[in-house]
């Protein structure tokens, strides 16, 4: 799959939009800024409520297409004592970055994930996450994140970009576990449902 190269076959940097990108739009019936996201499921290692070894990563709509996430840094997440692990960072930019699926009404997995590591990230740490979508191009949806230490004003620690891929809901039942998509699909909370699978066809 020639999307898997750095350059998609292009010559052109993987992360970068191509001329015929769209500035994103924010659905129109996407939350409200201000509003709390949610998990998309309650087992995820990123945001599930009820997933014991998770980030627990509670996700918050923003302004356009925009949402910030804040992330504390358990004894849990260590790579070095003391500190976070970088592939645990990069998680908690990767689930913020997949917040952004909310806002625009699809359903998108990460295609890549370009992680810059700026500074080392203590245990107890509060990391203040912020993501954007910055372009559309047919399945593809070009974003960017930051976390911050301590605040949404202070240095930041790590940042992202990323192409998120848009797919069918196909896409979990052909590779997931599709009984539990059926079990969701019948949840009474139609709220929940709405989230998870009313989305742009
Ligand atoms: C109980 C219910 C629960 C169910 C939940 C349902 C609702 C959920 C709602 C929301 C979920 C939010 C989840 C957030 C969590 C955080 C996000 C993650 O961590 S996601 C996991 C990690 N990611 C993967 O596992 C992807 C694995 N990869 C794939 O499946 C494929 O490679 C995929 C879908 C990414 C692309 O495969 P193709 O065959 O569909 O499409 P092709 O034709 O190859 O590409 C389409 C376009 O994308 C570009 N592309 C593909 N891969 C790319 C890449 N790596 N980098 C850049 N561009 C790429 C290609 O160049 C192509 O572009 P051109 O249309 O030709 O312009």
């Amino acid at each position: 799959m020639s999307g898997a190269t750095a350059s998609g076959g292009t010559g052109r940097p993987a992360l970068t939009p191509p001329p015929d990108a769209a500035p994103p739009v924010r659905h129109p019936e996407a939350p409200a800024p201000g509003t709390l996201l949610g998990a998309h499921y309650d087992q995820c290692f990123g945001c599930g409520e009820t997933q014991p070894h998770g980030l627990h990563l509670a996700a918050r709509a923003g302004e356009g297409v925009t949402v910030t996430a804040e992330f504390t840094v358990q004894p849990a997440h260590q790579g070095a004592p003391g500190l976070a692990h970088g592939g645990v960072l990069a998680t908690a930019l990767d689930e913020t970055l997949g917040s952004l699926n909310w806002l625009l009404r699809i359903i998108a997995v990460t295609g890549r994930l370009e992680t810059d590591f700026v500074r080392p990230v203590p245990v107890g740490t509060t990391l203040h996450l912020a993501a954007r979508c910055t372009a559309v191009a047919g399945r593809k949806a070009y974003c960017t994140a930051e976390g911050r230490i301590g605040s949404p004003d202070g240095p930041v620690a790590v940042r992202a970009d990323a192409v998120f891929v848009e797919v069918k809901l196909e896409h979990f039942t052909k590779n997931g576990r599709p009984d539990e998509i059926k079990a969701a699909l019948a949840d009474p909370d139609q709220v929940k449902v709405a989230r998870a699978f009313e989305v742009n066809p």
